[in-house]
């Protein structure tokens, strides 16, 4: 498996959270005597070690909705599934939930409105909408504007935490992550943090007595509080603040969690919500291997990661690496349909017609869709113009080869995600094709084509080499796409 940057977020979450989660409840001067070092069996809840908390689960029930697009009841039924012990427990039982938390679920039980289930009193600050915010930054990472952002933060925290502190410290603890995630260092994070959030204080008319509550967070430098001033409870602006002390005074994932963690007290909290933020800047790679193994459910975690990468990072979710030796293969190419009109694999090929509507535009074959996407990648309206209007899909390519001020590194940046959305509407606007790519099951989809190595294999079907992922000579990129399209459909 080749960890992504979905994997180094929910990996260091779930990881910090478990080294927590024997010790919960423990005092400073408790840890201080006896330092948690290492991942730890048993304790406060009993579980076996890499057992994951309430923090995990209702963080995985979040990411898992989220991968089918926004929307508020399925986040909340999740939630409830999880209560109810059907998703995302570590060993089938709940053994850890906080009291806002609780109070939220048994109103989604009732059918309320989700925004309106989590407590709005100034009493209903603790930590369990923070606890599960991470993924939510993965879904907001092309979003610019703070209001959006806000929005989306507050409706997602409110279904079990509705107050404006709760609300505004998983604000700030996104637009940390989203500096992460430009690639950012944790320096230039924490200061574009605290910029975009002054400007957003300016523009807004929001109560500055809650504002002044995160001065310590957002004026001053919270590495250079003393120990002794930062608490590990579970009040929401205690967590956001030791997550982000824990960051700021430690250099590596490993003592970021672990200082996380003897801090004492909400340890389970405290260090998933620092590791989450570690896992971004550190990577995968800096967590202990002895700490992974051990994870609960980590081959599910893994899928939910590689799902997340796809639907919300827009990345690729299959590559020629991923093939198994195990698996069944499904070659395709050519795009003639068969002579009595029956739907064969050749409907797989972008040349095949069938035509599927788009934001009111037309798209005669998914080729035209790709060659018109190039076309208005670069910005060359004249060339969009002739390509969709051209009769044939060899035509729409022949124009695409036109389309002025190409840049090819631009192109292979975009071009996977361009295939894949043409590839989606064209099988979702059509039932019979729908159902010829959903019969394809597991399969493997290959485009055995000679003459192509990028979205092909560069073989044909009948080379000795076909059969052999590792002896490919390309990146099979159309049959990828469609296999994503697939999974897609299944949902
Ligand atoms: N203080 C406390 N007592 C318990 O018995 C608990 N099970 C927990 N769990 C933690 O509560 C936090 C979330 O609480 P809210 O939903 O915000 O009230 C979270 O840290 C849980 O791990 N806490
Ligand atoms: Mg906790």
């Amino acid at each position: 498996m080749k960890p992504t940057i979905v994997h180094n977020g929910i990996f260091g979450f779930v990881v910090g959270d478990a080294l927590g989660v024997p010790v919960e409840f423990k005092s400073r001067d408790y840890l201080n005597r006896f330092p948690v070092n290492e991942m730890l069996e048993y304790g406060t809840h009993e579980q076996p070690k890499g057992t994951w908390s309430d923090d995990s689960s209702l963080t995985f029930c979040l990411a898992e909705s989220l991968c089918n697009g926004y929307n508020l009841d399925d986040i909340s039924q999740k939630f409830l599934q999880w209560f109810n012990a059907q998703i995302w427990t570590p060993h089938g039982i709940v053994f850890d939930i906080g009291i806002a938390t609780t109070a939220a679920i048994k109103l989604i039980k009732h059918g309320i409105d989700p925004v309106l289930c989590g407590g709005a009193s100034e009493m209903d600050n603790g930590n369990g909408s923070l606890m599960r915010i991470l993924p939510l930054l993965f879904y907001l990472q092309n979003e610019s504007d703070l209001k959006v952002i806000f929005q989306r933060v507050k409706e997602v925290s409110s279904i079990t935490h509705a107050h404006f502190r709760s609300v505004f410290a998983c604000f700030i603890y996104v637009i940390y992550g989203l500096a992460l995630l430009k690639g950012q260092n944790k320096k230039e994070a924490y200061l574009t943090m605290q910029l975009k959030i002054k400007h957003f204080i300016q523009e807004n008319n929001l109560d500055v007595n809650e504002i002044k509550l995160f001065n310590r967070v957002l004026v001053d430098d919270i590495s250079a509080v003393p120990e002794n001033e930062i608490y590990s409870s579970g009040y929401v602006l205690h967590s956001l603040e030791a997550s982000l002390w824990c960051i700021h005074t430690t250099e590596s994932y490993k003592d970021a969690v672990l200082k996380a963690v003897n801090l004492g007290d909400d340890t389970d909290t405290t260090a998933a919500i620092t590791g989450g933020l570690a896992g971004l800047i550190y990577g995968f790679n800096a967590i202990p291997e002895s700490w992974l193994n051990v994870i609960t459910k980590k081959e599910e975690i893994e899928k939910l990661c590689l799902e997340m990468n796809a639907t919300l990072m827009n990345q690729q979710k299959y590559t020629v690496k991923d093939i198994k030796i195990s698996d069944k293969f499904l070659m395709f190419w050519g795009h003639q349909p068969a002579p009595n009109g029956e739907i064969t694999k050749t409907c797989f090929s972008q040349w095949w017609l069938s035509a599927f509507v788009h934001e009111g535009i037309n798209y005669k074959t998914a080729e035209h869709w790709m060659m018109a996407k190039k076309a208005e990648l670069f910005g060359d309206t004249t060339i969009l113009a002739k390509i969709l209007d051209a009769k044939t899909p060899a035509e729409a390519k022949k124009l695409g080869r036109e389309v002025s001020h190409y840049h090819d590194d631009i192109w292979v940046k975009n071009r996977f995600e361009i295939v894949r959305q043409g590839n989606y509407l064209k099988f979702s606007q059509n039932e019979a094709l729908k159902d010829y790519l959903l019969a394809t099951e597991k399969r493997i989809l290959v485009e055995a084509s000679p003459v192509d190595s990028i979205w092909g294999i560069g073989l044909a079907h009948d080379h000795p080499d076909a059969a052999y992922p590792e002896k490919w000579k390309g990146l099979n990129l159309l049959g990828f796409a469609l296999m994503q399209v697939r999974d897609e459909l299944k949902r």
